[in-house]
């Protein structure tokens, strides 16, 4: 079940990185959970690969484990509860949904992470966040037990949750939706799958967007305006299309696309006196 010297770069949106010392790919709770005894057994690190969206793997790969969830897609649904594990794709979430007529989910509809990844890191689209429909987690504390725990308890935010802080595993997650008629919920769908099809460059590998929201400012503003556009470095380019954005021209490696996050956020800071954080989890060694 778990193999060894993995390359990682296929199980990412961005088609970069090294490989993991160890991989496992859980297709239970079970198998997960005995993942996680294997890598306390071997003292080793861990940690979780939803649908590798939000991650810029490091070219020296990760050591220790990594567990993919992206075998752990069981869903339920019952009236307007969906219960569904963390490696179903969000999508697949917000489809299912639509499909029985349950509104709540639209906003989602393009997001590409996972149910863990979503919940983990509180993601949000075009006004609507996974804090607006999440009831309960069930997740795996370091300490081997599940819980299944209320909202309140996640901590959501701006992009961020307490399950980094917390290192906890999302197994399971629950959301409530409402009653609603499925033309509205597929006109919704569609218009946002409009906006972000003609807005976001999603004809190349990216991590989507590279830097959060500064207080008062919008990243892919003050990136256009800062003349970055185009700039490239090595495969790594600042998008034409979103300037929010970093694409994989072909050969990036994750040190072109560092440097070029580097090179941005100090022209930003030099012109417009702005932070840029990084919103994209880097890990991995260099
Ligand atoms: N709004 C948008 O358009 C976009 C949104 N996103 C969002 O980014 C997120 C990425 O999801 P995904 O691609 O699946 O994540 P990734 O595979 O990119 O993993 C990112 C981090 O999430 C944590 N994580 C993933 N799954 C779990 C889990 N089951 N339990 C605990 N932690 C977990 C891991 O943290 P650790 O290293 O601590 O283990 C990991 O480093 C989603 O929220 C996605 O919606 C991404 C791109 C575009
Ligand atoms: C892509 C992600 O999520 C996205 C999500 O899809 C979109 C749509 O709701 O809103 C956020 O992007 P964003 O802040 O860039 O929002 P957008 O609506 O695309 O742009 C905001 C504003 O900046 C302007 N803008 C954007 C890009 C650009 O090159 N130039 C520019 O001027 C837009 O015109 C708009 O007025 C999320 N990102 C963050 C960090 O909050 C992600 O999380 O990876």
């Amino acid at each position: 079940m778990i193999q060894k010297n993995v390359p990682l770069k296929d199980y990412t949106y961005t088609k970069i990185g090294g490989n993991a010392d160890y991989l496992a790919i859980p297709e239970s709770i079970e198998e997960l959970t005995k993942a996680v005894t294997f890598a306390k057994k071997n003292n080793l690190p861990w940690m979780v690969l939803g649908n590798g969206s939000n991650v810029l793997i490091q070219d020296g790969g990760i050591e220790g484990l990594v567990i993919l969830t992206t075998s752990l897609t069981n869903m339920t649904i019952e009236h307007q509860l969906i219960t569904v594990e963390a490696g179903a794709p969000i999508i697949e979430v917000s489809r299912t949904a639509h499909d029985h007529s349950l509104s709540g989910l639209e906003f989602a509809c393009g997001i590409p992470g996972s149910v863990g990844g979503a919940v983990y890191m509180n993601a949000g689209a075009y006004g609507g966040e996974i804090k607006d429909v999440c009831t309960h987690v069930t997740v795996l504390t370091p300490e081997g037990e599940v819980k299944r725990l209320p909202a309140e308890e996640m901590a959501f935010d701006y992009r961020t949750s307490a399950i980094p802080e917390k290192n906890w595993i999302v197994l399971e997650a629950e959301f409530v939706l409402e009653e609603g008629e499925q033309h509205v919920i597929k006109a919704k769908m569609d218009e946002l799958t409009y906006l972000r099809e003609s807005k976001q460059p999603l004809e190349y590998p990216s991590c989507g967007s590279v830097f959060k929201r500064p207080p008062g400012h919008f990243a892919g503003k003050l990136i256009q305006d800062a003349n970055l556009q185009g700039v490239q470095i090595g495969g790594a380019q600042v998008s034409l299309k979103h300037a929010g954005f970093i694409v994989n021209k072909g050969d990036a490696t994750a040190k072109d696309y560092l440097n070029l996050v580097q090179h941005v956020q100090k022209t930003v800071k030099e012109k417009f006196g702005v932070d840029l954080e990084k919103e994209v989890r880097v890990i991995g060694r260099a």
